[in-house]
């Protein structure tokens, strides 16, 4: 899939863009603070999914302005396809439409038009808390099957409605009794939702484990592996099943007496984390600044080649200011991954991108294309 337009008005920094992106390569080029990264959040904001800088929807609105309106057009395997985006400041109101049709969130964009973003950040994933990997697992899950997400939303919802209980039961406002209804419940979702971060970390452990021994020329090992919050000693099996539900249930029982004292859900997937290995050793714990990096690049191409390979057709490429940095292996193992997807990328310093002659060069200034 490739984004063949985009018109950004009002969108932090860029007063009024218009664009008509080339399918394969884009180098967006400017020096700091001019817009680059703005143009690239505006990019994913199309998929429907809050901004992968973490910020609240009314800041994307340009400071002196109350409203801000996108409009873009993308092509996917079979058709092209028009989003008209606008956010409201004061009244923090959101309109979307998909091919002119109003949606009433972002859920049917993230069906439709899909990204893969590095950012410096990444590294985050290796060196952060487990929710970060948490998110990254459950994007991916969702991104190859939407409705992997609706199991997500279901599970969260459940976990905050039993936690409101424990406490409730904490403060004499209740017996362990009331607990039996949502921990059955969440016993299902919970069951559900850790088969399918399973079986997507069976998918993608094999291709990070290649990608990496690519990068450093065989002479490092990258495991991946999930580490299920309630299926530690668990053999998975290959659908769910009605004994790994009730699995589920009896553990939860089992700990509802702490759950109670602590006022929170302490096992299940909630719990879940993926454990990174170079060479058998965690890269979190052991990792030079130079493998986390590595690592975290591996993750995001892993993530677009799954998707590709799931959907038949390439998501498109986000890299923020991660190019520049790479040395010559790393960019060209990634030029080998997205080069039959559309890609943008930002960097200050053109003479350190690889390639930087092809496809079309967009440069920004003050927030605005020149
Ligand atoms: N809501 C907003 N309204 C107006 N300007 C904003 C808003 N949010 C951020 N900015 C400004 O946008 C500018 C450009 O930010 P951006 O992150 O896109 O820079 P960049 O070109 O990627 O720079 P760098 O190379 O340093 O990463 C910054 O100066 C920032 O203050």
């Amino acid at each position: 899939m490739h984004l063949t337009g985009l018109e950004a008005e009002h969108f932090r920094n860029l007063e009024h863009i218009q664009l008509e992106p080339d399918p394969r390569y884009n180098l967006i080029v400017g020096q700091n603070a001019q817009g680059k990264t703005n143009l690239l959040e505006a990019i994913w904001l199309l998929t429907g999914c809050r901004s992968f800088r973490g910020v609240r929807e009314r800041d994307l609105v340009s400071f002196d302005q109350e409203v801000m309106r996108m409009q873009a057009a993308f092509r996917d395997s079979r058709r092209e396809q028009h989003i008209t985006y606008a956010i409201q400041k004061s009244s923090r109101e959101k309109k979307i439409t998909l091919n002119g049709v109003p949606l009433r969130g972002g859920s049917r964009l993230f069906a439709q038009f899909q990204c893969v973003v590095f950012t410096p950040d990444d590294t985050m994933l290796i060196k952060g808390l487990p929710d970060k990997r948490r998110n990254f697992l459950d994007l991916c899950c969702a991104q190859i099957r939407p409705k992997n997400m609706d199991v997500l939303r279901r599970f969260e919802n459940l976990t905050i409605q039993r936690n409101q209980v424990l406490r409730s039961i904490g403060a004499g406002n209740g017996t362990p009794l009331d607990l039996a209804i949502w921990d059955a419940q969440l016993a299902v979702a919970g069951a559900h939702l850790s088969h399918i971060r399973h079986s997507y970390v069976q998918r993608f452990a094999p291709v990070c484990a290649r990608l990496y021994n690519i990068i450093t020329g065989g002479r490092e090992q990258l495991t991946v592996e999930y580490q299920s919050g309630m299926y530690r000693d668990y053999e998975m099996p290959e659908t769910v099943t009605e004994p790994m539900q009730d699995y589920y249930l009896r553990k939860l029982t089992m700990s509802s007496t702490d759950d109670i004292r602590l006022g929170y859900t302490s096992i299940g997937a909630s719990r879940d984390d993926l454990l990174f290995k170079i060479n058998g050793k965690p890269v979190r714990d052991f990792g030079s600044q130079g493998q986390k990096k590595s690592t975290a690049l591996v993750l995001k191409l892993a993530q677009a080649e799954i998707y590709r390979h799931s959907q038949g057709q390439s998501p498109v490429v986000l890299l923020d200011d991660v190019m520049g940095e790479l040395d010559k292996s790393r960019q060209e193992l990634v030029y080998s991954i997205v080069q039959e997807m559309q890609v943008f990328i930002t960097t200050c310093n053109e003479g350190a991108v690889l390639g930087s002659d092809r496809g079309m060069r967009i440069t920004i200034e003050n927030g605005k294309i020149l």
